[in-house]
């Protein structure tokens, strides 16, 4: 399978899961690296944070920024989930993201990382307000996904809001049901200056059979 421009080196197995948009791929010149990181509780409810400030301001998001100089990708995420929601968690990576942005020369590699534990106490910080939100809908890993949601929800967990996709990048709903399902997953997604998604490709690790 022809992966899109930026993840050409993914050589592991995978299925197309969603494509779509205009026919060429925005040209970029170099790439920044990134990080995104998610805690998932029980499988029922997620941490996002509200971007207070900068790129994304309004967005609800994991938590992430810049791979510093000398840092690994996990190193970084681990700093910026602690720098922006005071928490710290034994993160692994669950997948790639590649962005590029129509006219600006640096296109956004993100590798996302989960937890389903963390520790210390979740704090708002200048950049980000921390919620938990429920996973629910077609958010919710299918009926056999590799982990499947073999207990009852947590209680409590009805009375959070769900995840507010509306408010999210749009890329965001090709891409959390896969998080959430355990599945590795790589994707591109191309936007407008204005922020609107004008090409896509996702894929994930194929389902055991
Ligand atoms: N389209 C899309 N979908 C999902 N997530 C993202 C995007 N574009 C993005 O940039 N992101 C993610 C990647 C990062 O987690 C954040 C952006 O980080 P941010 O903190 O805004 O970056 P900087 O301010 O430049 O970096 P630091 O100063 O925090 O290091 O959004």
């Amino acid at each position: 399978m022809a992966l899109p421009p930026g993840l050409s080196y993914y050589d592991g197995p995978l299925v197309e899961t969603a494509n779509g948009g205009v026919s060429d791929w925005v040209e970029y010149k170099n790439v920044k690296a990134y990080t995104n990181a998610f805690v998932i509780v029980d499988d029922t409810k997620v941490l996002l944070g509200l971007k207070k400030r900068g790129f994304g301001r309004g967005l609800w998001n994991g938590f992430g920024g810049k791979v510093d100089l000398g840092e690994t990708p996990l190193q970084a995420a681990v700093r910026e989930l602690e720098e922006e929601a005071g928490i710290t968690a034994p993160l692994e990576q669950c997948g790639t993201l590649f962005f590029a942005v129509d006219g600006v020369e640096a296109a956004f590699n993100i590798d996302v990382f989960r937890a389903h534990e963390y520790t210390g106490t979740i704090t708002e910080s200048d950049e980000m307000r921390p919620q938990w939100f429920s996973i629910q809908g077609d958010l919710l890993p299918p009926s056999k996904p590799s982990a499947t949601l073999d207990r009852a929800p947590q209680e409590g967990i009805a009375a959070l809001p769900p995840i507010p996709l509306e408010q999210m990048w749009a890329d965001d709903e090709f891409w959390l049901p896969l998080m959430f399902a355990r599945r590795y997953f790589v994707g591109r997604a191309d936007f407008s200056a204005d922020n609107k998604m004008l090409k896509w490709w996702f894929g994930a690790a194929p389902l055991p059979s």
